[in-house]
């Protein structure tokens, strides 16, 4: 009895920390296992990405608040002086801003190298300073190692390289943000350009894309007033698509689907699209395109290719796919397009071809969106102020229409109302004026950003790069009403479908109420107001024709004009003269 308070003493000291030690030791042994594990490198390379974003954007948004708060304080309003210096530090603001999120950008890569080039191209919604800074992310990136490639081959298609090409080029072709392309032989002899997702991308691109939308969620609460949940949409819907290439595989078979077919109708064009020999998620085996850059005015010029034409069929393609077919390519940077001298069996009626590569983030356009967006160019190509404001309030609700107006097609608004747009391409210091128009307009152009379609904001990024591709390849004048007067038929194309629908619909209902009428015997009156709404609707018909073929067919005359004026200067002057009549 006297002994065990003794004994029971030491045995409940030695059962307290073995209570708690070995629980601490389990953690500690599990921690220890879990630290050498996969799944704990992943956790913290995923939560390092997070921090690196976070702190760029949080760092940011803290320089933005503050700067332009308490920044400028010294500064007097409307001294001309403290007005420039105002603005000198506004851009050394966007311009350290900008690399600092692209430093971060480039530590991260993958989709946020993507989300750089895609900011870069926003030269419609973003200072200068940004796009500027942006713009190496569109062709610097790094190659995934061989033995990366070869493990994900092993683990997608349970084969090694060797088994599937009887020849493999390691170094790659092209290295871009998503994927890397190398030439490679099949095994029965032809040569493909193999497309392979960079194979880290798959391991962090939930994490990543999670990560965008709450940062974008973290802009619009520091800064109410701009609306860029657009931008984390299009990533979030986008981005999934683009790292399936089976998507890709089945774009690019539609679309040269799509060309066979207005080539069946007597449309033809200078367009090739790659074929696809097999897709998995991951890879994508594709005929091998020999060629160079569009953008390559060296190589054009060696191989007699003129200019002209070269912007004005890449109108013809780009129009097709908005006007004709209603589905469209929506990245139409000049990596992503080849030229080449036509080979021999080529359909192309000129002398050389234009290879459309990377399909796989495209957009399909409705009917009534594609009349809509014709009725609004056809506004725009014409000067028509009143049209112009009708057609941005029916497509997008936006009475801004001067500034709706400029983010379309990319020019300054005095260009659209003297009638110059379709005659005068742009130059240097309309561009530049654009761009400091945008840092002055940035919360009304973020407002339009969030509220047009979502159609129209990859439409616009797809003008704008088309754009950026003719002044890349030097265009003209001549070549820039050019590349109109092709627009411009597409629309009246449209426009001239939609109107022969309304017509014969209501010749339709016109028929039906005769008949009617007529089986129910009913007075004379009915039958006769039948009968001149008939009458009405084929004056319609005829009045709606003919304003089609005289569009049609002046502008069908001033493109062959245009043509027959590369060797003939007197030919051009008048070509332009006639051109400007009729644009
Ligand atoms: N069929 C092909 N033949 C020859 N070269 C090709 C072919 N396909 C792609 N390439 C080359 O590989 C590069 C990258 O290809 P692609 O643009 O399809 O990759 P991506 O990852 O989708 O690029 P991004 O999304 O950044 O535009 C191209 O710029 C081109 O140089």
């Amino acid at each position: 009895m006297v002994n065990t308070p003794v004994t029971s003493s030491p045995a409940r000291t030695r059962r307290y920390p073995r209570k708690v030690l070995l629980p601490l030791a389990c953690v500690a042994t599990a921690g220890a296992l879990y630290s050498t594990s996969d799944s704990f490198r992943h956790h913290t390379l995923a939560f390092r990405r997070a921090l690196l974003a976070a702190e760029a954007v949080i760092v940011t948004g803290y320089d933005y608040k503050f700067s332009l708060e308490y920044g400028n304080r010294d500064l007097k309003e409307g001294d001309p002086e403290d007005d420039r210096e105002r603005r000198v530090r506004r851009s050394r603001l966007h311009k350290r801003s900008a690399e600092r999120v692209m430093a971060m950008m480039r530590q991260n890569g993958g989709i946020y190298i993507k989300l750089g080039q895609h900011l870069a191209s926003l030269k419609y919604l973003l200072p200068e300073e940004w796009t500027k800074t942006m713009e190496p992310l569109q062709d610097k990136c790094l190659p995934s190692s061989l033995e990366s490639i070869q493990a994900l081959f092993l683990s997608d298609l349970g084969q090694p390289l060797s088994e599937i090409f009887s020849s493999f080029d390691v170094t790659p072709i092209g290295v871009a943000s998503l994927a890397q392309v190398h030439r490679a032989t099949l095994k029965d002899g032809c040569e493909v350009a193999v497309k392979i997702q960079h194979p880290a991308l798959g391991e962090f691109s939930e994490v990543d894309m999670k990560t965008i939308a709450a940062l974008t969620h973290f802009i619009a609460y520091a800064f109410p007033e701009f609306e860029f949940f657009w931008l984390s949409e299009e990533i979030q819907d986008n981005l999934p698509k683009e790292l399936d290439f089976r998507y890709e595989a089945r774009n690019a078979e539609r679309t040269a689907a799509n060309f066979d077919c207005a080539r069946v109708q007597g449309s033809s064009s200078a367009v090739k699209i790659p074929d696809v020999f097999w897709a998995q998620k991951r890879v994508l085996v594709m005929e091998f395109m020999n060629g160079s850059r569009i953008d390559n005015v060296e190589y054009l010029n060696a191989n007699n290719i003129k200019v002209g034409e070269v912007s004005r069929e890449m109108a013809r393609i780009f129009s097709q796919m908005i006007y004709k077919d209603g589905f469209l390519h929506c990245d139409p940077h000049p990596g992503n397009v080849m030229i080449r001298p036509t080979p021999v069996g080529s359909p192309s009626p000129f002398n050389f071809e234009i290879i459309l590569l990377d399909h796989g983030l495209y957009r399909e356009l409705s009917p009534e969106f594609r009349l809509d967006y014709a009725r609004l160019w056809t506004a725009v190509m014409d000067s028509d102020e009143e049209e112009i404001k009708r057609r941005a309030i029916a497509l997008s609700g936006i009475d801004a229409y001067e500034l709706f107006a400029c983010i379309l097609t990319g020019r300054d608004w005095d260009v659209i109302q003297d009638s110059q747009l379709t005659r005068k391409v742009r130059n240097k210091a309309e561009t530049s004026k654009i761009s400091h128009g945008a840092g002055n307009w940035l919360v009304e152009i973020a407002d339009i950003l969030a509220r047009v379609p979502r159609d129209l904001l990859l439409l616009f990024k797809t003008n704008d790069l088309l754009r950026a591709l003719d002044e890349d390849l030097g265009a003209d004048d001549g070549a820039q009403m050019g590349t109109f007067a092709v627009m411009g038929l597409y629309c009246a194309q449209v426009i001239f479908e939609a109107d022969k629908k309304e017509i014969r619909q209501t010749l339709t209902r016109a028929s039906v109420s005769t008949s009617a009428d007529s089986s129910s015997s009913s007075s004379i009156t009915g039958i006769s107001r039948s009968m001149t709404l008939m009458f009405a609707s084929v004056g319609v018909w005829c009045r709606a024709y003919c304003r089609f073929l005289l569009k049609t067919v002046s502008l069908d005359l001033f493109i062959w004009w245009i043509d027959q004026s590369q060797a003939n200067s007197v030919l051009y002057r008048v070509a332009s003269t006639l051109g400007l009549s009729v644009l």
